[in-house]
């Protein structure tokens, strides 16, 4: 039964909540980088950072195997000290293995300018942007602490990281210090544009109408309309014309250029010709670069998507949706609720002030109590709107009235997140929320032990946090596991993992969980594109979405900053190192992509000069950057998929705690990641889709806080640019212009430091080459001592290697070109067809066109049938065959449907929610039913190597 509204913590024979005065005192106080280390061998060398390693998530399946071979070794080393190695059969036994705990207690000595701020206790959220409904919170950061990191302290995968400080280190101290230029005074400030950004709008304008990026966003060769300019004075109207233009554009904007991307990782980031230095190709970083999606959903839908949209969303409950139509309507919704009004129990309730959530956010306003009735939902919200509580309370909530006893326990609740950063942030909110609690939690994620997973696993833990590779790694190699029990299945960032990338595992973890499940899909960018949802088979999914599609957060101020290129003479006075009357675009891109760290470094050293996080397109550009900082005697982490996980980790709580001001990070960082205090982001470089500009620019301004975004943007980021304007008011974004004479004094001195960044990599490539060949002489030696017992292992599966991923990978990008490709060719139809009319016209054309066409088969009038049908009452919680969701069919398949649907309603309508699967399966099926393949406790162990493709 879904949990009842006006019930009392006490009864339903609940157990009082776990109020010992050892894990609640624990909890609190228990240091964020408590690292545990466990008996992995450190003989087996260092764990190397990936070499060609995709982007996370994709990545998780290589470094499994890695991690296998390494465990491998792990028990080699045990056998040769003559352990004897059982398996753990509980947590105690699991705790005894590992002998050596070390606990590493925050630095609270010396806390961060910002973890200053952030203890104000005046300080407001301002959930609205405007003051008028904040809230009061002493927000805390996340318990990032795992178990589990491999080659914790005294391993050889720490050991990268200090040899790259350590050869930058002595670097500086054997030459004289380089002179950076002094951080900006106030009025050094009125050189940038910035004051004048924010104190004297027309003197802006007249600076940004003095210079050409007025016209930038807008000089679009396929432009048909360039009678628009950005005179000065004319910021509003400007920014009107572009949100007016017509959805042909848009799609454009959004759509990205692939190609482009790929080819900019050819060019090296700092300029240096003869380059030498990492060995990694470039391709392999195309990944992290994330540019395979695409979202096409354009904001004007037709008539006959949205008929389709009504047939698969249900309506949202009288009772919120009647709040819903304005962003005023959220105000006064989520004004009104409180968590108590939300009928949480009282260790929810205990939790969450704790943590000085006072007040839902409108997105968990509008969650939670549809969360709790069982529904499916497709929700989406700004970024740092608390999206992560959004759905962790509920969970909880609907958890803490499960049966219990030593027989009812069950992994319950999967959260499937993109990245294993982000899972481990999702495990630390779901754990300091059910800090009261007694429930479970268990992170299964790629880079971490899988021995102690798989332990922890054993215990069925009532919640699994995971990323997809590391999770089907479980499914089909840890004993007794399976996802058969899974009654909530969350994805966060759904809409990243619904992108090609993930496609093969999505399809087997969706396959393995059981029918009857309910669904939520987070994101800031969600979808509602039925299409692609329709492979998550959700059940008549509630439809959420709080913010205007593909908003910014309201106090998030973005500036761009033009990249120029070697276009013509008037660059010169921009560049030093310019290469003037060249013509071609690519030199010109080059010579862009040369004045790109002078630009970045005039910006770090004087104006953003702590709490910045940069994003960059690829991790060689991350790792080399991070040189050049080091160099420069900037405080600098990197964070991306060429480190080991550790090497991740150190770098976000380093930059967590203020050790370093930079972190210099690929996508990888980009979602979903709250690092209090973030005040800067920095985009190196416009990404290659809106949805990646909207959730790196969402690092800053935050829960309601104040944060800024500097974009630096080249010729190719025009129409990102245009999309940026378009999609934010006008007061929200300035133009900030760098004195040229900086920017050249900068340039020269990062010439003068090319070679030693050619040489701190050189020396580092040599020293990878040697630790590689010793960690190959030492697995040769364990080969010969030791080949009986490795032999005599069970081998693992492997869902995909790594060449299959690739493989998976270049077919999606093939259909993807296509896609593109007839997009192209419909847009230049378009084009054609519409030719000297007026927008107006133009819009009208294309709509009577569409909907002709589609009468024409007659699509419409079903869609809107089946949209008025769907629209009828049902009686709450009754589940829906997932099948007859996933497409359209006809009228009379879906009034048989139907009707068979309220037979099975009939006969379930008191099992809904845990009881209802519960009692489905124990009956043995039913409406919820099991997933079709593995019965109860067997497990599917497919041939050797086989692929579910
Ligand atoms: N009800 C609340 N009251 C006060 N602070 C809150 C509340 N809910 C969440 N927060 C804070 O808001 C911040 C952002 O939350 P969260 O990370 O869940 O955002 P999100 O919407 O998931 O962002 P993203 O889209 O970037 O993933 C967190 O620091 C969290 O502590």
């Amino acid at each position: 039964m879904p949990p009842k509204t006006s019930r009392s913590p006490a009864k339903g024979g609940s157990r009082p909540p776990n109020t010992k005065p050892s894990a609640s005192a624990r909890s609190p106080t228990k240091p964020s980088d408590d690292f545990v280390m466990t008996l992995d061998s450190d003989d087996e060398g260092p764990s190397e950072p990936l070499e060609d390693g995709p982007e996370d998530g994709e990545e998780e399946e290589e470094e499994e195997e890695e991690e296998d071979a390494e465990e491998k070794e792990e028990d080699t080393q045990a056998a040769k000290h003559g352990e004897v190695k059982k398996p753990p059969k509980h947590k105690a036994q699991l705790k005894s293995r590992e002998k050596i705990r070390e606990e590493v207690k925050p630095s609270k000595k010396n806390p961060s300018p910002t973890e200053a701020i952030d203890i104000n206790k005046d300080f407001e959220f301002d959930l609205y942007g405007d003051g008028s409904t904040a809230l009061s919170t002493h927000h805390q950061e996340w318990d990032m602490s795992v178990k589990g990191l491999k080659n914790a302290s005294t391993s050889s995968s720490v050991h990268r990281l200090a040899t790259v400080d350590d050869i930058i280190e002595k670097r500086r101290k054997a030459r004289p210090e380089i002179r950076l230029p002094q951080p900006e005074s106030d009025q050094d400030g009125f050189e940038e544009g910035e004051q004048m950004s924010e104190d004297d709008e027309d003197e802006d304008e007249e600076e940004v109408g003095g210079g050409d990026f007025t016209n930038f966003a807008e000089e679009s060769e396929d432009e048909e309309e360039n009678e628009e300019s950005f005179g000065a004075g004319a910021r509003a109207k400007r920014i009107a014309a572009v949100r007016a233009e017509s959805s042909d554009d848009e799609e454009e904007s959004e759509r990205g250029d692939d190609d482009d991307e790929d080819e900019e990782e050819e060019l090296d980031p700092l300029g240096s010709d003869d380059q030498g230095g990492d060995d990694g190709q470039e391709g392999e970083d195309s990944e992290e670069d994330s540019s395979d999606g695409s979202d096409q959903d354009s904001d004007e839908e037709t008539e006959v998507e949205k008929a389709r949209k009504a047939a698969y969303f249900a309506a949202e409950e009288p009772k919120t949706k009647s709040k819903k139509s304005s962003s005023k309507g959220e105000e006064a919704l989520s004004q009104q609720v409180t968590f108590s009004s939300l009928s949480l129990s009282r260790p929810l309730l205990r939790s969450l002030s704790t943590l000085s959530f006072h007040q839902p956010t409108p997105i968990q306003a509008r969650t939670i109590p549809l969360a709790l009735a069982g529904k499916d939902l497709v929700a989406g919200a700004v970024t740092g709107s608390g999206k992560t509580a959004a759905f962790m309370i509920p969970i909880l909530e609907r958890l803490n009235w499960r049966p219990k006893g030593a027989e009812e326990a069950k992994s319950r609740v999967l959260v499937l997140a993109p990245t294993r950063e982000l899972a481990i942030q999702c495990f630390g909110v779901g754990k300091a929320l059910g800090k009261f609690m007694d429930i479970r939690f268990c992170l299964c994620v790629g880079g971490l032990s899988l021995k102690s997973q798989e332990a922890e696993l054993k215990l069925r833990p009532e919640v699994i946090i995971a990323t997809p590779g590391r999770l089907i790694d479980h499914t089909r190699n840890s004993q007794s596991f399976s996802l058969d029990d899974i009654e909530i299945l969350v994805m966060d960032e759904a809409d990243r993992m619904l992108e090609d990338g993930f496609a093969d595992e999505l399809n087997e973890i969706i396959r393995s969980c059981p029918k009857g499940r309910q669904t939520m899909l987070f994101s800031a960018t969600m979808t509602d594109d039925v299409e692609q949802l329709v492979r998550l088979s959700l059940r008549r999914p509630v439809r959420l979405f709080v913010d205007p599609k593909r908003s910014t957060a309201k106090k998030l101020i973005q500036e761009f900053v033009r990249v120029r290129g070697a276009t013509g003479n008037s660059q010169a006075e921009d560049g030093p190192s310019q290469a003037v009357g060249a013509s071609s675009s690519s030199s010109a891109r080059k010579t862009e992509e040369s004045h790109r760290p002078a630009l970045l470094l005039s910006l770090c050293t004087r104006t953003f000069t702590s709490q910045v996080i940069i994003f960059v397109r690829s991790k060689k550009l991350a790792h080399q950057l991070r040189i050049v900082f080091g160099l420069l005697g900037l405080k600098a982490g990197e964070l991306h998929g060429d480190l080991s996980q550790e090497q991740r980790l150190e770098a976000l709580q380093s930059f967590r705690e203020g050790k370093t001001d930079f972190l210099i990070a690929t996508d990888l960082a980009s979602r979903g990641l709250d690092i209090r205090g973030v005040q800067t982001v920095i985009n190196y470089d416009m990404p290659g889709q809106f949805e990646q500009y909207l959730h790196r620019v969402g690092r800053t301004a935050r829960a309601g806080r104040n944060g800024r975004a500097v974009t630096l943007v080249g010729e190719s980021d025009r129409k990102m640019l245009k999309m940026a304007l378009k999609k934010s008011p006008p007061e929200q974004v300035k133009h900030r212009l760098i004195p040229s004479e900086v920017v050249a004094s900068m340039a020269e001195t990062l010439e003068g430091l090319k070679e030693e960044v050619q040489q701190v990599l050189q020396e580092e490539k040599e020293d990878k080459a040697l630790r590689q060949a010793e960690m190959e002489l030492k697995k040769g030696e364990n080969m010969i001592e030791h080949r009986e017992e490795i032999l005599s292992r069970p081998k693992r599966t492997w869902f995909q290697t790594g060449q299959d991923k690739e493989a998976a990978k270049n077919v999606s990008k093939a259909e993807y070109a296509a896609k593109m490709e007839s997009l192209k060719r419909k847009t230049d139809d378009k084009k054609d067809r519409f030719a000297g009319m007026s927008r107006k016209k133009k819009r009208s054309k294309m709509m009577r066109e569409e909907v002709e066409a589609e009468n024409s088969q007659g699509a419409t009038d079903a869609a809107i049938r089946s949209a008025k049908k769907a629209l009828r009452p049902k009686v709450l919680g009754i589940p829906e065959p997932r099948n007859s969701i996933n497409k359209l069919p006809s009228s009379k398949k879906r009034n048989k449907q139907r009707s068979s649907t309220n037979k099975v309603g009939k006969r379930s309508s008191s099992s809904s929610g845990f009881e209802r699967d519960l009692g489905e399966r124990r009956s043995g099926g039913g409406g919820g039913g099991k997933k079709a393949s593995g019965g109860p406790g067997g497990k599917r162990r497919p041939a050797k190597g086989s692929q579910r493709r």
